[in-house]
């Protein structure tokens, strides 16, 4: 029997980073799947084409979330970009191949989930990557994204990665070793010059498998339950309402906004909250929406003599380093990246020719929370993730833009490219004014996570097996289980986390994996 509309072992809700993953790993091991996304295909050229990844902010692919003003942060509202299309944010990201730290996962371990140390996961990277260097016994060969670390950088980058070294950063020769420190060139998810998406590396080469369905334009507005199993999903296409029935599971991963959202129109959450929105309450889950955070970027910008140049097949993002602020510290604080642009902000201005060193904070401490507004699956989300709340993720990314300053200041970029600091600019100078310019222009580093976050305390939203705490036959999966964000990009770690969730599903149910076997095995 093929997975239909109707009904499917397992429904997937949201085909990002982790659904695609999640839904091919189910497909491969003889499950039906239905997977549900609210955007549609991933046709326009915009996506494929690495240089033009700017054009789909604000597009028909991008949610566009605002925050609520961010009291610490200038009172500004920051855009939020995510992708609404089939590859999820993956169709929309910077495309850098980034693990994180070993000592990330380590953590999640050591918070209580069991099965996510790096030596647990370490297997899983391996398998899902395909990088162009070839396998060793720290990276993978043959696995569904291919990864592109053999490339000409453009120059500027060339001469990013020298500067770097020049204020005294060391080379490090692979950032996904699981030791990150030092300036490295991006590793990059492209193939022959086009995006790999999590959509083109899982889904594609499946797409006509008949245990797979894939409903796009499907916006899913409810999990429907019998007693306290989940039991499908209720979705809306074109203004009209539909049910798809799940024989095994329900997973959502419609992403760190999108994720709880669902769980509380659906009675998962705060008891209190859910009430005042008039939602029945099915479990009191307070921990929902919680813990949101996200990885910041403030802007140090530089003009040059001459034009910087790029080319389009290449992400604009080919160097970044990590550092530490300070001693002590087991994983860096600061990811620095570096565009071949000014990226002048509203009320900037400043020659057309130039380059930024992004200064980033990578281990904040602020934590903010997402809420409902009404009961209307439609209704805009209270976003607010405390940015820069407290005052040491301030101090971190301070200290970020000092070194930022520093490295516009070696020789690499200051002779060939005559680089001069046009912003924070040099009437910039004491840590009270550089403060000042961390509030006013901090924005998304576009790595928004811990809104189901996974634990065994009583404000953890799933158990280490992703599965929803107080009811059965649901599980998250995508960004929004991380306890703590991964110390560098989050599309990996998303994918790994779909993975991962696979895994569980089909240790839970070997018997239809044998099932689904033999039924494959049949002419
Ligand atoms: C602009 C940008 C740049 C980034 N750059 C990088 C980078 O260079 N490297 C990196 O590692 N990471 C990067 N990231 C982050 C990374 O891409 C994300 O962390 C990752 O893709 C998140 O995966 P996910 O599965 O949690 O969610 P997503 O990939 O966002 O997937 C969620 C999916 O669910 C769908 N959905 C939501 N609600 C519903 C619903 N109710 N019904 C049906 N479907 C629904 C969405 O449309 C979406 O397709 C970037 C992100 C952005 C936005």
């Amino acid at each position: 029997m093929a997975a239909t509309p109707d009904g499917a072992d397992v429904v997937v809700v949201g085909a990002g980073s982790a659904g695609c993953a999640l839904a091919r790993r189910l497909v491969d091991r003889g499950l039906r799947v239905v997977l549900l996304e609210a955007g549609g295909a991933d046709t326009n050229p915009d996506i494929a084409t690495p240089g033009r990844l700017a054009y789909l902010w604000h597009a028909e692919e991008d949610w566009a979330y605002h925050t609520v003003a961010q009291p610490h942060a200038g009172d500004r509202r920051l855009h939020w970009p995510r992708g609404r299309v089939l590859g999820g944010s993956s169709a929309l990201n910077g495309m850098i191949w980034a693990r994180g730290a070993a000592a990330d996962y380590d953590h999640w371990a050591y918070l209580g989930n069991d099965g996510w140390s790096w030596a647990d996961v370490l297997p899983v990277h391996r398998r899902m990557e395909d990088l162009d260097a070839g396998r060793s016994a720290l990276r993978g060969a043959g696995g569904p994204i291919h990864v592109l670390s053999r490339y000409r950088p453009d120059p500027i980058f060339e001469s990013c990665v020298k500067a770097a070294q020049e204020t005294g950063v060391p080379v490090n020769p692979d950032y996904n070793s699981g030791e990150l420190d030092g300036v490295s060139h991006t590793q990059l998810t492209i193939r022959d010059g086009r995006r790999q998406s999590a959509a083109e590396g899982y889904l594609r080469p499946i797409a006509d498998h008949p245990g797979l369905t894939v409903v796009t334009r499907a916006h899913a507005r409810r999990l429907l339950f019998t007693g306290d199993r989940c039991t499908g999903v209720e979705w809306e296409r074109d203004g009209r309402t539909a049910t798809t029935r799940a024989d095994v599971e329900v997973i959502v991963s419609a992403g760190t906004v999108e994720s709880p959202r669902l769980l509380m129109l659906s009675g998962l959450g705060d008891a209190a909250e859910l009430r005042r929105h008039g939602i029945d309450v099915r479990v009191d889950l307070p921990g929902v929406g919680r813990n949101l955070h996200d990885h910041l970027l403030v802007p140090v910008i530089f003009g040059t003599g001459r034009p910087v140049g790029r080319s389009p097949e290449l992400s604009p993002m080919q160097s970044h380093l990590f550092w530490r602020t300070r001693s002590g510290l087991p994983v860096p604080d600061v990811q620095a990246l570096h565009f071949p642009v000014p990226m002048y902000q509203p009320g900037m201005s400043g020659p057309p020719d130039g380059f930024t060193l992004q200064a980033g904070l990578v281990r904040p401490v602020s934590r903010g929370r997402i809420r409902l507004t009404g009961a209307d699956p439609h209704a805009e989300l209270d976003i607010d993730p405390a940015t820069l709340a407290c005052a040491q993720d301030v101090e971190a990314l301070v200290d970020a833009v000092i070194l930022c300053r520093e490295m516009g200041t070696a020789p690499s970029l200051t002779g060939e490219w005559a680089a001069r600091e046009i912003y924070p600019g040099p009437q910039v100078r004491t840590r009270d004014e550089l403060r000042a310019h961390v509030r006013a222009t901090a924005g998304t580093f576009h790595h928004q996570v811990g809104t189901c976050r996974m634990g065994a305390d009583d404000r953890a939203v799933v158990d280490a097996r992703l599965r929803v705490h107080g009811v059965r036959g649901l599980r998250v999966a995508d960004a929004s289980v991380m306890p703590a964000v991964t110390t560098a990009n989050t599309n990996a770690p998303a994918i790994l986390i779909g993975e991962l969730a696979a895994d569980f599903v089909t240790a839970d149910h070997t018997d239809l994996v044998a099932a689904g076997h033999s039924r494959q095995e049949q002419p």
